[in-house]
């Protein structure tokens, strides 16, 4: 009976199991999706945090499970029925256990039986694996047009040599074999107790020789055995199951590093309608988990007043970028703070601040998702209003490049690829729709931050905004397409507090109220580009390099 259980349960498994794996799989998909969506940046980067459990082992997890309990159900049946058996029914159970508690249990060697990390120091031994890696297609292009295929190859083979017989096995595969042969000898021998049981009885008590009977009893002690061993090798499997499916409830428990404030923003007294007015108080901040010895910002100490226009401007690794992610409350400050139309960033409601304010920077990313849409996330309330996207596409100079695309706003960059196929060789038909049923159309660099830029600008139509930076988003831009960025973006100003962070410059400090040159997390230099020059340091120095290339290049 058990054993017609455990194969209907087993069938129905099989016939319920698409339908059961897309809805727990969408189940544990939304909760996923809500529960990384809520993290801010400094949570996300705490390793404790987790990255989250895949769907896919939700689904194989929950197999597994049902296959243990399947075995659980075979294994009842079997005990049942060996320990029935008229002639030593119990001591051929107990016999047959014998194999697998060793094997499992006694002579296994398991070094880590708690927490434990292992790494990898040898050298040669990660630049192989580092050199491995260049068969990926991301190096593609550099490989072949800096010609350094050869050199992989030599530099693979003299790591591969110096790692010499140094065994690239995993530490638990080396540290569980045994140094002698006599646990796989026992553990052998102690698969073959019950015949020898057998045997002996036999021995004592001949007459009760039958081949039936041995034949039998060898049969369920066989399959006993078997059914042990299987369910011993999976207890570490279901102390697996038990750790992802508490990780995975513990992502409902974790904390967001940036607390909310209860403040609504903008507030009716203090808030201008010409934007959002900053002031740092002698701010220091570094990353959290950075490896950096110098903190990204150190004491810094200024004023925006609000509607003003600000150019910051200073060498690599300055900390512009990240005095922009403080302003916007992606990270909070470790000393000193930051106050927003004269009240602490941090008592603000989060979401309020997010609703007034717009980033644009040259790491933004494209969505998998239409170029519309794309574009209309800008400003998810007007999601459907195609009127304000195509001005949006208009002002960030992304007209030309839909324009281009075969199927324009509706084009998807980074479709979802489903399409497979194989052994195609030949089949030329068969070659041509596979090429066809996902095309990926791809665009330049510069194209790209034209697009984000229209999303910018459909953030802008919301009416909502009030505090608006543009880090960088100019990098791939051509010269042309740069000023134009910048022009519409300084003439959509009205009624924002505006930051640029830009290495060129010179177009843009004629319009800025004032500059902040920044070097080693410092504010060095803060004022209007007339006193900055007139100081002759930093900022004239950096101003002075770009106006003496346009004047080389005119000679
Ligand atoms: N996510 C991060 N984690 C750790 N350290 C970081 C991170 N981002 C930046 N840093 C470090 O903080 C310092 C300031 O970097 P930041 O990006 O603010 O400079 P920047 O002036 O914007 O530079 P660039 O002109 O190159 O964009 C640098 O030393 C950098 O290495």
């Amino acid at each position: 009976m058990c054993g017609v259980f455990s194969s209907t349960l087993q069938w129905s498994i099989h016939h319920v199991a698409p339908n059961l794996q897309r809805e727990i799989t969408a189940h544990f998909q939304e909760y996923m999706l809500k529960e990384r969506l809520r993290l801010d940046l400094p949570t996300i980067a705490d390793k404790n945090t987790g990255s989250g459990v895949h769907t896919f082992y939700i689904w194989h997890n929950f197999q597994f499970l049902c296959g243990v309990f399947e075995r659980l159900f075979r294994l009842i049946s079997q005990v049942v029925f060996t320990v029935q058996q008229p002639s030593g029914g119990i001591t051929l159970t107990l016999l047959s256990l014998v194999s697998p508690v060793l094997t499992t249990g006694l002579l296994r060697r398991n070094p880590w039986k708690g927490a434990f990390i292992y790494y990898a120091s040898n050298f040669d031994y990660l630049r192989v694996g580092a050199l491995n890696m260049f068969v990926s297609e991301e190096y593609r292009e550099e490989i072949i047009a800096g010609n350094v295929g050869t050199w992989i190859v030599r530099e693979y083979e003299r790591a591969r040599k110096a790692l010499g017989k140094i065994s690239d096995a995993s530490p638990h595969a080396i540290y569980s074999t045994h140094p002698t042969p006599i646990p796989n000898i026992l553990t052998n021998l102690s698969g073959d107790l019950p015949t020898f049981y057998w045997a002996a009885s036999v021995l004592f008590d001949p007459r009760a020789f039958s081949i039936t009977s041995f034949a039998i009893l060898q049969q369920h002690a066989q399959a006993l055995r078997f059914t042990v061993s299987v369910l011993f090798s999976e207890v570490s499997g279901i102390q697996d199951c038990v750790i992802m499916t508490k990780d995975l409830y513990k992502m409902a428990d974790v904390k967001n590093k940036i607390v909310d404030g209860d403040q609504p923003y903008p507030n009716p007294t203090l808030s201008s309608d010409k934007g959002m007015a900053f002031e740092l108080r002698n701010v220091s901040f570094s990353y959290p988990g950075g490896t950096s010895k110098e903190n990204a910002i150190r004491n810094l100490s200024f004023k925006i007043p609000a509607g003003h226009l600000v150019v910051i401007v200073g060498p690599n690794g300055s900390g512009k970028s990240s005095l922009i992610k403080l302003l916007n409350r992606l990270y909070d400050v470790d000393s000193g703070e930051i106050l927003v139309d004269g009240i602490p960033i941090k008592n603000y409601r989060l979401a309020d601040l997010q609703r007034v304010q717009s980033l644009l920077t040259q790491d933004h990313k494209l969505y998998p998702l239409t170029l519309a849409e794309n574009i209309s996330l800008g400003n998810p309330d007007k999601f459907d209003d195609m009127e304000m996207v195509e001005n949006a596409v208009k002002d960030g100079g992304a007209s030309e490049v839909i324009s281009k695309l075969k199927d324009g706003l509706e084009t998807n960059l980074n479709p979802m690829q489903t399409a497979y196929g194989s052994q195609l060789e030949g089949h030329k038909k068969l070659e041509s729709i596979l090429e066809n049923l996902e095309n990926k159309a791809d665009v330049s660099g510069g194209e790209k931050q034209r697009l984000v830029a229209a999303r910018t600008f459909m953030r802008f139509s919301s009416g909502n905004i009030r505090f608006a930076v543009a880090d960088e988003p100019s990098s791939a831009l051509d010269p042309k397409a740069e000023h134009r960025l910048f022009q519409r973006l300084r003439e959509s100003g009205q009624g924002k507090t505006m930051i640029f962070v830009t290495h060129r410059f010179g177009h843009l400090t004629k319009y800025a109220n004032l500059i902040i040159c920044m070097k080693d997390g410092q504010a060095v230099e803060i004022g209007t580009h007339k006193e900055l020059m007139a100081r002759g340091g930093e900022y004239s120095e950096l101003y002075n390099v770009q106006a003496q290339a346009f004047a080389d290049s005119t000679l």
